[in-house]
């Protein structure tokens, strides 16, 4: 017998054994190696989690009112886990709107492919709809496991790498501002102050969680080394942008000298640029690699030499689900004002997404309403709608995949032109 529902506290440990991660089974991509290169290729396999690690786990996401976790059970026994986050994400015009982030997610290797995913997500949806939250999101472990729940993606991430000898930067004025090099528990009071003023302004950039900074630390991570902390302060001495970054200790002549940016958010362009200026020149490093970085990384076009910037790796990060159809498309605005009548057909999940729609938006304010009868457009699928919610990707791709279907000439223009934000949207971060 199948039983789907969240676990109590008392079976939070077998909920935890269904996950890779208090497992210690392998990752798909392990971080570090994948993304920001290093000496160790792949990071040592972790172990399980131990018993006291679990019951800690347990009562830390209890206290969280934050945190979904759902189960499903077979014959009484833990074999499926996932969980959803209450985030805020921000959307164009610079509203909020409530996503349902996915994570912690797996199902017990000998209980797959038998829909228990399907059935926690459903569970999931509902549970969300409740809590009055239009969207769901998550960042995918393999690409090929979400777009059947309705998820597309909506935001991408890179890596990029610079030389330092090519990466000579335009003249610009001389900053007002100052940098200083700061030990970790000042980037622990910094980091939120930056990232507040910096989501309040960028479409995919989503609340943080509580204590998302308080990991931050002096320590060494091996031959990584710590991590540095490099802050901006314009010239009334406020701090308007910090970035982390590590130079690791490598004997290989191909990997020395390299300087690791993991993070990096500055609240506008004068303290982006500063940071950037020390960080591509700095003493005794011959290379830079960031990530995860924006597609559209503005550094690009300060440097002398636009191609001196090679982007290594690129993905897609946020997968983002309408659950509300209409609360969520007519809770963000349209830079170009407008009008569609668009239908939706197939969401078995969010059967209340069916239907013929009618958006009509005025540049600041939208409403989408029912128009089950009349002339549609356009048929659109619920992924692409997903993808395109944030204003990141074209509808043009998405009539080339056979996701939209035009009826109406012109129209899938129009949809391409209305969802589109400046500049992509970017969420700093996963969960
Ligand atoms: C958001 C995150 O947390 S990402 C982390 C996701 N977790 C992992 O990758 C851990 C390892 N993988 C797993 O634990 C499991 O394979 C899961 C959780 C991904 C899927 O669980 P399952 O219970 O097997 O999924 P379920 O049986 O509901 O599958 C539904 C459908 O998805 C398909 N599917 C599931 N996983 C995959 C996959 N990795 N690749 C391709 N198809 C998949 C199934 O074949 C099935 O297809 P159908 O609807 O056409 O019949």
């Amino acid at each position: 017998m199948i039983d789907v529902r969240p676990p109590l506290l008392e079976e939070m440990p077998a909920y935890y054994r269904a996950l890779p991660y208090a497992t210690g089974l392998p990752q798909w991509e392990p971080e570090d190696a994948a993304w920001h290169g290093g000496l160790g290729p792949w990071p040592p396999q972790r172990a399980p989690a131990t018993a006291e690690r679990l019951a800690a786990m347990a009562a830390a996401d209890s206290e969280d009112g934050n945190f979904h976790p759902m189960a499903a059970f077979v014959d009484g026994a833990c074999a499926g886990a996932s969980a959803m986050l209450s985030f805020e994400i921000r959307v164009p015009g610079w509203r909020t709107v409530g996503m349902g982030g996915v994570t912690a997610t797996g199902v017990i290797a000998t209980y797959r492919r038998r829909g228990l995913l399907r059935r926690m997500m459903q569970a999931m949806f509902d549970a969300a709809l409740e809590r009055g939250e239009p969207l769901a999101g998550l960042s995918a472990s393999e690409g090929g496991i979400y777009g059947r729940y309705g998820f597309s993606p909506a935001t991408y991430l890179v890596r990029w790498e610079l030389a330092r000898h090519e990466a000579a930067l335009k003249p610009a004025a001389p900053d007002a501002g100052s940098l200083e090099l700061v030990d970790a528990a000042a980037a622990r009071q910094v980091w939120p102050v930056v990232h507040a003023a910096v989501r309040a302004r960028r479409v995919g950039e989503l609340t943080p969680q509580p204590g998302r900074w308080d990991r931050l630390t002096d320590e060494a991570d091996g031959a990584n080394g710590p991590l540095r902390y490099l802050v901006h302060r314009d010239e009334h001495g406020v701090a308007d942008g910090i970035a982390d970054f590590r130079l690791p200790w490598s004997a290989d002549a191909a990997t020395a000298g390299t300087l690791v940016v993991e993070a990096l958010e500055a609240a506008n362009p004068a303290a982006y640029r500063a940071l950037w200026s020390l960080l591509v020149d700095f003493d005794l490093t011959k290379t830079v690699v960031a990530a995860p970085r924006p597609r559209d990384e503005p550094l690009r076009w300060m440097l002398a030499d636009p191609r001196a910037m090679r982007i290594t790796r690129q993905t897609e990060s946020l997968w983002i689900r309408l659950l509300d159809l209409p609360a969520a498309l007519s809770a963000r605005s349209y830079d170009v004002p407008g009008e569609l009548t668009f239908t939706v057909e197939g969401d078995r999940m969010c059967p209340a997404n069916n239907g013929t729609w009618r958006l009509q938006a005025d540049g600041s304010s939208a409403t989408c309403i029912p128009a089950d009868g009349a002339k549609t457009e356009l048929r659109v699928s619920v992924q692409a709608l997903g993808s395109l919610y944030l204003g990141g990707m074209s509808a043009h791709h998405f009539a080339y995949a056979g996701d939209i279907a035009e009826y109406r000439e012109g129209a899938v223009d129009r949809l391409a032109r209305m969802f589109r934000t400046e500049p992509e949207p970017h969420n700093s971060f996963v969960f």
